[in-house]
């Protein structure tokens, strides 16, 4: 792992919202499937046409370990882009985790994996494995333009896109902003004075 994305495995998304000015974040209705997964790793891009995931099995093969695969699916949500036996095998090559604006299914068995999934809900039905599309190119997911390599970090509140050119700038306005929200929360927590005079002080 290299040593920004090092750096980034502790940088929460919020902070990381905080410090793009809220510009990069993948649109909200792309959701954890569980609240306790936590994630940061390279994009490895993945283009569908609507209902159809055979590109996302040519992802599997190509992608480094690490790489979370972010999908385009055109926010399709009645065929799922992948189930459990798609997400174990991307944990089984090792990668840091899956991101679509489209839906999975098999929702119980995926979250028995522990395998990060992050998407816009769950369906039934399963896609067709016929079409082409694309990988490795750069795509449009949630509302956010995604390059391969590309710094992409999830938790429970969201995901993240970190495009390459910003990271350092990102990594240290984040830093900042958690060492400064910290020192908020010190000084007003359990301190009714406190939190009026900070209220005070805003409202100036
Ligand atoms: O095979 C698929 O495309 C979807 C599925 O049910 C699975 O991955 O378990
Ligand atoms: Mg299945």
């Amino acid at each position: 792992m290299d040593d920004m994305l090092q750096a980034f495995q502790n940088i929460p998304t919020t902070s990381a919202s905080d410090a793009s000015n809220g510009l990069n974040n993948l649109d909200p209705s792309i959701k954890p499937l569980k609240e306790t997964y936590q994630m940061a790793g390279r994009a490895f891009t993945v283009k569908l046409p609507a209902g159809d995931n055979l590109a996302v099995l040519k992802a599997i093969k190509e992608a480094q370990p690490g790489d979370i695969l972010v999908v385009d699916a055109q926010g399709e949500q009645y065929r799922a882009i992948a189930g459990d036996f798609v997400a174990g095998m991307m944990q089984t090559m090792g990668l840091g985790g899956l991101v679509v604006d489209g839906v999975i299914r098999d929702i119980s068995d995926i979250k028995a994996l522990d395998f990060p999934v992050f998407c816009k809900g769950t369906t039934v039905a399963s896609s067709g494995k016929t079409g082409v599309g694309d990988v490795n190119e750069t795509i449009a997911c949630g509302g956010v333009s995604v390059q391969p390599g590309d710094l992409i970090i999830g938790d429970a509140d969201g995901v993240v896109v970190v495009p390459q050119s910003t990271e350092q700038d990102v990594l240290d306005k984040a830093t900042e902003k958690i060492a400064k929200d910290n020192d908020r929360d010190e000084k007003v927590s359990g301190k009714p004075e406190e939190i009026h005079a900070y209220i005070d002080r805003m409202l100036k």
